[in-house]
Parts: structure tokens; sequence; C-alpha cells
């Protein structure tokens, strides 16, 4: 059964390529496949021709003087000339319309690999198995299912072409086509072993790659360049780079060695079989038992089946390796997100009336066995101003990751408006915040497209993008840059320029405050900005963000004194929650952490009055 299942794959891959490539590429699909078509017709035109041609020139060498014979010669030789020119012009065109066929389809499979990628789960991005497939489909390269159609095209050529040759050899001596089968068959086994091996090795090998590949990275870009230096990791990590390389360069060097000395042997042994043949047949003739043309047509033909034959075997195993990787991008593209859409998903209200609920949820993330989150109720009601209070590692930021369905609950469930936000459609849910997390992303474009990525659907000039950046503070200093909203904030390309830490964190609250969504959560917002800034923030917040609900996640409490409602998180449990006043009164760990806060400020207040 395993063995059918084994035999059979290679057509269920090439079940697979086909449609893709008749989407990517209709037109040049069409055309590649004429053009070879031609390729094969002329072709075998001119191996037609040319065993006429030698037909006639014996003829004429056997009877001597006939008349008309040399005009018969020189017809066939201008027959032979004409295909032979047809032919290199239709392989010409066809490896043309193969190339263009190929960069469409290179193309059409960067965009699914795209769109898988940018669709997938967040948990596959913190899982081996998701960067292993990743890897492995770019491994693989966008090339390969353009490759497979045109190698199995090539084939079907190349098999018609072959088989021409065969009867044309079996007309000379029949005995001479076992020969051509020893030419052939022990290269084709060779290969399709060393392939599978290939690929088995490489399969192994990926997150070896992928370890070399975070080296190079951490070597070369510009993000770890300070702490490199500083540090002075330089030396330590080359090694360890050169060790891994080495490694899987020494591991290969031993398969390619392997390979090449079996090859070796193999194409000795084909060598062998040709001039055994040749020997064969030039006694043969000798003997008066062949023609000198049989033995002009051997040479003509014989070492063309072979090249031929090669050709074959390479267009076969090239056809299994092809398979064997496009099943590598398959298996990426196969990759489904368990964050699902519900069949028919409800509609999210424009305006909540009751707000965001997490109703007794538990959390644990995927792949691992410990419990990030328990039993937590919490609600944000419109037009609410929420915090969230806890030590590091007390689960703050898991929680807005559920509250976004990012992730879903292990237990319990997130409601918006009573309704169970799974029956949602998960765009339209996620529309409903605009967050800014803590490890925001610095987009390397322009200060518009940093600030417009919050609601991308804005077109370019949208005045919202000043409003946003004068809600955020980031204004004047926007105002300031050489080229002001059209900035790009990288020094990677001409005209960039970089920010500080804290101006970049308020391009990323302005990316925040851009979309007009219902609830605002902004995780450790004011980390970077100076006190005047975050003074400046939170003094008239609630208008800066419209009245809208926001969940703002600070250690700052001075930040989170400003909140309606406070949510005081321990070691991923709701330990406290009231207002300011309720909690300092309960005199719990909130009341001690915003004593200790306070307390350096009253010792300056305390030395400051006399
Ligand atoms: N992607 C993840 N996969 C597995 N465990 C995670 C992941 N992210 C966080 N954790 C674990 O979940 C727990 C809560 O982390 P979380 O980031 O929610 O804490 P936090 O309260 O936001 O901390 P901080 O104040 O440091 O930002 C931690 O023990 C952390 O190790």
């Amino acid at each position: 059964m395993i063995q059918t299942d084994k035999l059979l794959a290679p057509v269920l891959t090439l079940r697979r390529i086909l449609p893709m490539l008749w989407k990517s590429s209709r037109k040049w699909t069409v055309l590649s496949t004429l053009l070879m078509a031609l390729e094969v017709v002329f072709g075998l035109a001119v191996l037609y021709l040319l065993k006429q041609l030698v037909d006639v020139v014996t003829q004429m060498l056997g009877s001597e003087g006939e008349p008309g014979g040399l005009s018969h010669v020189l017809l066939y030789v201008a027959l032979t000339g004409a295909s032979t020119v047809a032919f290199i012009a239709a392989r010409s065109l066809s490896g043309l319309a193969r190339e263009a066929q190929g960069m469409m389809v290179a193309d059409y499979v960067d965009r699914e690999v795209h769109s898988r990628a940018v669709r997938a789960d967040l948990a596959f991005y913190e899982s081996p198995r998701y960067h292993d497939t990743l890897e492995r489909a770019r491994q693989s390269g966008n090339q390969r299912p353009a490759q497979v159609a045109s190698n199995l095209m090539m084939l079907g050529k190349n098999s018609l072409m072959l088989a021409a040759v065969v009867v044309l050899i079996m007309t000379i001596n029949w005995l001479l086509l076992p020969v051509l089968l020893i030419a052939i068959v022990p290269a084709l086994l060779v290969r399709i072993y060393f392939t599978r091996y290939l690929y088995e090795w490489q399969r192994r090998r990926t997150q070896m790659e992928r370890r070399a590949a975070y080296l190079d990275w951490l070597m070369t870009s510009d993000i770890n360049a300070k702490e490199l230096r500083l540090n002075q990791l330089g030396d330590y990590l080359r090694d360890q780079y050169s060790k891994l390389r080495g490694t899987i360069r020494g591991e290969k060097l031993a398969i390619t060695k392997r390979r090449t000395s079996v090859e070796m042997v193999v194409a000795s042994i084909a060598s062998v079989a040709f001039f055994g043949s040749l020997g064969f047949l030039a006694w043969q003739t000798a003997e008066g038992r062949n023609s000198v043309g049989d033995l002009v047509l051997f040479l003509l033909i014989f070492q063309r089946a072979q090249s031929m034959g090669q050709e074959l075997v390479q267009q076969l195993s090239k056809l299994y390796e092809d398979h064997l990787y496009v099943g590598l991008l398959f298996e990426f593209l196969d990759i489904r997100p368990a964050i699902a859409e519900p069949e028919v998903p409800r509609e999210v209200p424009a305006e909540p009336r009751e707000g965001v609920c997490f109703e007794n949820v538990g959390f644990c993330y995927p792949g691992t066995d410990s419990q990030v989150l328990h039993n937590i109720d919490l609600t944000i009601r419109p037009g609410q101003i929420v915090a969230l209070v806890g030590a590091n590692g007390s689960g703050k930021t898991s929680l807005i990751k559920l509250l976004c369905r990012l992730y879903d609950p292990t237990s319990g469930r997130i409601t918006l408006d009573g309704i169970d936000v799974r029956e949602f459609g998960i765009e339209d849910y996620r529309r409903v915040f605009s967050v800014i997390f803590q490890d925001y992303t610095h987009y390397a474009t322009s200060v518009r497209d940093n600030i417009r990525f919050g609601d991308i659907r804005e077109p370019e000039d949208t005045p919202a993008v000043r409003a946003a950046a004068i809600n955020a503070g980031a204004a004047p200093f926007i105002e300031n840059l050489k080229r002001q909203y059209d900035t790009p904030l990288t020094r990677m390309f001409d005209d960039g320029q970089e920010l500080s830490i804290g101006q970049w964190q308020k391009i990323a609250l302005a990316r925040a405050f851009m979309h007009r969504s219902n609830v605002i959560i902004l995780d450790e917002p004011t980390s970077a900005l100076d006190p005047g800034a975050e003074f400046e923030l939170f003094e008239n917040f609630r208008e800066r963000i419209d009245h809208r609900a926001a969940l703002v996640i600070s250690h700052r409490l001075s930040t989170v004194r400003m909140a309606d409602y406070i949510y005081v998180m321990d070691k991923g449990v709701i330990c406290e929650a009231g207002t300011h006043d309720e909690l300092i009164k309960r005199q719990g760990i909130y009341c001690e952490l915003f004593r200790r806060q306070a307390h350096h400020y009253r010792e300056v207040d305390a030395e400051e009055t006399p």
C-alpha cells in the first residue's frame, strides 16, 4: 500500500501543480507547450532526414555516377539544414516561453507563501515547526512548480526523440539496444538514489541551516550592531557560524563525493559499452554484414541517443527532486490557522453597548503546558478607561492577545455585547481595537505610512494622519524633520532619518490613535516618554481618545491613577479590582505598590518643603 502511495505521489503533486500553472501564467503555459511541440516535430524531422541523407549518400557511392544522385543528396542536405534551423528556432523560443512562465509562476508562489504567512496564527511563529516548514518552503524555491511543468514537457519531448533514435538504432542492429540501456538505466538509478538521499539530509538539517541564518542576521543587522560591538561578540558569533557552516559543508561534500565516484563508474561503463559497440560494428562492416552507411549512422546517432538518454535521466531525477521539494512548499501552503472564521459570521456591533467581557477565562500557550491565565473576569465598558497593573510575567500582555483574538482562550469565553467573539468574522472583530504593543514595529517607510498603517483603508493624503500625530504629541518633532511626513524613518534608504526611542513611541501612539476603533489598547505606551510628554498625554487623555474605551497597561501608577477602573494581576490571576480610591482603601498589593512609588516623590517634596 505504501509503495503504491509512493508511486502515486508524483502524480498527486502534478495534479496540484497544473492548476497553479494555469492560474498564474495561462498565456505562457499554452505558448511554451505549442513551441515545445514544434521542437519535437522539427527534431524528429531532422532525424528522419539524416537517415534519408545517409541512405542516399550510400546509394550514390554504391552506383557510381548515377545521374541526379548529387542533386538528390544536395536536396536532403538543404532539407536537413532547414529543419535544423527550424528546430533551433523552436527550441530557443520555447526556452524563452518557459523562462517567462517560470517568472510568472515564481511570483504567484511568492504571493501564496506571503498570504499564508500573514494569515498564519501567531502561535505558528512561536513553534519551531512553523519556522522549519517556512524555511523548507523557501529552500524548495518559488521556481519549482514551473520547473515541474517544463521538465515534464522536456521529458515528453526527449522520450519521443529517444524513441525515434532507438528505432533508427534498431534498423542498424537490434543488439545495440541493450547497450543503449546499459548506458542510460544505471545512471538513472544512481541519480534517483542520491536525489532522495540529499533531500532527506536537507530535511534533517533545516534547523541547523536556520541557526546559521540567525547568526548571520545577528552579525549583519543594524539592530544588533551596538551590543555586538560593545560586548565584543563578533569573533564568538563568527566562530559559531563557521562551525555550523563547516558541519553542513562537510556533510554535503561527503554526499557529493560519494555521488561523483558512483557516477564516474556508471559513466565509464557507458563509454565501454559505446566503444565496444563501435568495435563490434566496425568488425561487422569489415565482414560485410553491415554497410558503411550503418557505421556512419551509428556514429552520428548513438552519441546523440546517449546524450538524450542522459538528459532524460536528468529530467526524470529532476522531476523526482521537484516532486519532493514542491511537497515541502505544499506542506507550508497547507497550514491552516486554528483561529478559524465561523461559517456564518455575526455582525460586529458598530457601537457596542455593554462592551467586552472576559468570563472565567483560562489560557495556556499552544505547545506549552503551563497555564498563564486563570479564571479571568474583566469588563471594558464603552467609554471606560481601564488599567491593568501587575508584576513582570503576571499575564497582562497575554490577556491583550486574547482580547484581540490573536489566540483563543483555553477555557471560558470572551464576549462583545454578550456574544462570544468567536462568532464574529476575525478581521471585523479585530477592527474593534487599535493596539500598540510594547514591541511595536518600526516600519522602514515614511512617517505618514508609519501612522497610516493604523488604518490602511484611509487614503494616503488623509488629514487623519496629522490629527493622530497631534494627539500623540508627535506633530512638533515631525514638522521639524527635513521632509516632514514624507521623511523615511530609516537609514537603510536615501534621505532617511532615524528617531529616538521616545519619538518612535510617539509615532506608534499616533498609529494607535489613527484607527477609529471602539477600544484603544496601550501596552506600556509611555515607557520611553519623558515625564513632561507623559504628563501631557494623560492630562486630557479622554479627549485625545475621543471618549472611546481604553485598556492601558502601565507600571507607572501615576498613569494608572487616571483610569476609571483598575485590575491588579498576579501570577495569571486578577487579585484586586476597583477604582484607585477603593484599592488604596483596601490596603492590598496596589496600595503597597502605589505607596512605594509615591515615596520617592514625597522624599523630594519633604526635602524642598521648609
Ligand atoms: N509566546 C509565548 N509562548 C509561551 N509562553 C509565553 C509567551 N509569551 C509569554 N509567555 C509566558 O506567559 C507569562 C505571561 O507573560 P506576559 O507577557 O503576558 O506577561 P506581562 O504581565 O505582560 O509581563 P511584562 O510586564 O514583563 O510585560 C510569562 O510567564 C511568559 O513566560
